[in-house]
């Protein structure tokens, strides 16, 4: 230990595990040791340790200053046997990552800037959202499973180009019940030691990750081959326009191979890059969305200030569009706050040096974890006093203009920040705008929906009843 930052005394096989699970969601620990230790410590997970950051100025110096030489990752085991290999954006590194970061990102930003692609494919879900929950008008509903659906067709129209629609219904529910077990399997004591702490973890009763492994991995993989096949039997490579992520890889793959650089741009990494797109696009926004229609139900006069912008700013039956994002600050102080409190990765992903360094003057060898711990950022009381509470006002300034701080991270800071950025900004402002526009939510009978965080290690969609009432038209 004694090369390492100081932090908290780990136990032998655990490491530090115990306290961020059972201090759930994990936030607090990190404020603790952050204040004894410092912003930078180190933290155990089993028997690997990780350096944590703790400060913006401290990421500053290390993520963004120095940012080549955090860009790493460690790959867990089980995620290697799930995926059948090193594959996929989220786990990889070096030349192969950086080859399929890049290209991710300029197809997105071809869908977002080039052809308004993104936002016309949120906006249809966003219309279809409207004609689902006009349906139910002053009853109880379900927002966030009306939300949930919204969100995964937006992703699965940028990857695969098409929407879950009525045909579709059955393939969809297959997914979301995939999608279901991962969550609950993750919220399970025995996994989330098993998955840092194998050799404890493997003698805790009940069924092992293997077991989960196996059974999941071909309900998973079969969809997205099934859409591989789909594509290529459609595709016309005599054109390069691009309607779709998978369209798009596939006439890259074909320019690889004329190079004779196969290897690259394989159907095995394709089916793992959609895999964590899909993924990554589906929960965290969705999760981010129903929290903050929760926060505005629990705040009645948040709400009233949300629907005098809106009546002021967008007026009567039209849709919110991302050419008024600049005109509506309160709505983006609304969604930046919330994402500052839902603080969805309390732990945030693992990097690792690609060499050799020095932090805080301690000698860092390659390959040594390194955790950017942007959830204590978002909630130090320096800069965003009483943390734990919701109050959009603290992004609002003097003149009444949105307020740019640059201590809310929720997308993470450095090279490998959130590659969906720009798709769950213009996500989170198209909803919420247009959900607030259109109606007033109240709660159901069971009262405002609960904001208590009470899942070990990460946060998960909030689910609720909420009676909605049409504002005009
Ligand atoms: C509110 C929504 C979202 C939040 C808060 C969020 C947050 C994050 C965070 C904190 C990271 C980790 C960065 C790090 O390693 O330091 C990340 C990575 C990532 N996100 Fe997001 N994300 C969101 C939406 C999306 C969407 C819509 C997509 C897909 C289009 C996406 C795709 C990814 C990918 C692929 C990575 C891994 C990037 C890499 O390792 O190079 N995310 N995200």
């Amino acid at each position: 230990r004694r090369q390492y930052p100081p932090g908290p005394i780990p136990i032998p096989f655990v490491g530090n595990i115990i306290p961020m699970i059972w201090e759930a969601p994990g936030y607090e620990c990190f404020r603790r040791w952050t204040k004894k230790y410092g912003d930078v410590y180190t933290f155990w997970l089993g028997p690997t340790p990780y350096i944590m950051i703790g400060s913006y100025e401290s990421m500053k110096e290390t993520f963004v200053k120095d940012g080549d030489t955090y860009t790493d990752k460690l790959q867990m085991p089980f995620t290697e046997k799930f995926r059948g290999g090193k594959f996929g954006i989220i786990e990889t590194s070096g030349h192969f990552w950086s080859t399929h970061r890049r290209f991710a990102i300029s197809t997105l930003r071809d869908f977002g800037l080039g052809k308004d692609l993104m936002q016309q494919k949120i906006l249809l879900e966003v219309e279809e959202t409207f004609r689902v929950l006009d349906e139910g008008l002053g009853e109880e509903q379900d927002v966030p499973n009306v939300v949930y659906n919204a969100v995964a067709n937006v992703i699965n129209q940028i990857i695969f180009g098409y929407r879950f629609d009525e045909s579709k219904q059955g393939e969809f529910q297959k997914l979301k019940d995939l999608i279901d077990i991962q969550e609950k399997s993750f919220l399970s004591f025995k996994l989330c030691i098993q998955a840092f702490a194998p050799e404890i973890g493997n003698w805790l009763p009940g069924k092992s990750l293997d077991d989960i492994i196996t059974e999941k991995r071909e309900d998973y993989y079969s969809f997205f081959y099934s859409q591989i096949d789909n594509h290529r039997r459609k595709i016309n490579f005599d054109t390069d326009e691009v309607e779709d992520y998978a369209e798009a890889y596939l006439k890259e793959q074909l320019r690889q191979e004329e190079k004779e650089e196969m290897e690259l741009f394989s159907d095995q990494q394709l089916a793992n890059m959609c895999f964590d797109l899909w993924m990554a696009g589906l929960t965290t926004t969705n999760t981010t969305l129903t929290w903050t229609i929760a926060y505005v139900m629990n705040y009645p006069e948040v709400q009233e200030k949300i629907h005098v912008e809106l009546d002021k700013v967008i007026g009567r039956d039209r849709f919110v569009t991302m050419a008024n994002k600049n005109s509506l600050p309160y709505i983006n102080a609304v969604i930046n706050e919330s994402q500052r409190c839902v603080n969805l990765l309390p732990l945030n992903l693992f990097h690792a040096t690609t060499k050799d360094t020095v932090i805080n003057g301690y000698e860092v060898k390659k390959g040594t974890g390194v955790i950017a711990q942007i959830s204590t950022v978002m909630l130090n009381e320096n800069i965003f006093p009483d943390p734990y509470c919701f109050n959009p006002d603290r992004f609002i300034d003097e003149d009444g203009k949105l307020k740019k701080v640059d201590e809310l991270i929720p997308f993470s800071i450095g090279k490998r920040q959130c590659l969906g950025e720009g798709l769950a900004r213009m996500e989170l402002f198209l909803f919420i705008a247009n959900f607030f526009n259109r109606y007033k939510a109240s709660p159901s009978s069971e009262g405002p929906p609960s904001l208590k965080k009470v899942e070990m290690v990460g946060v998960f969609p909030r689910k609720f009843k909420a009676v909605l009432a049409k504002r005009r038209g």
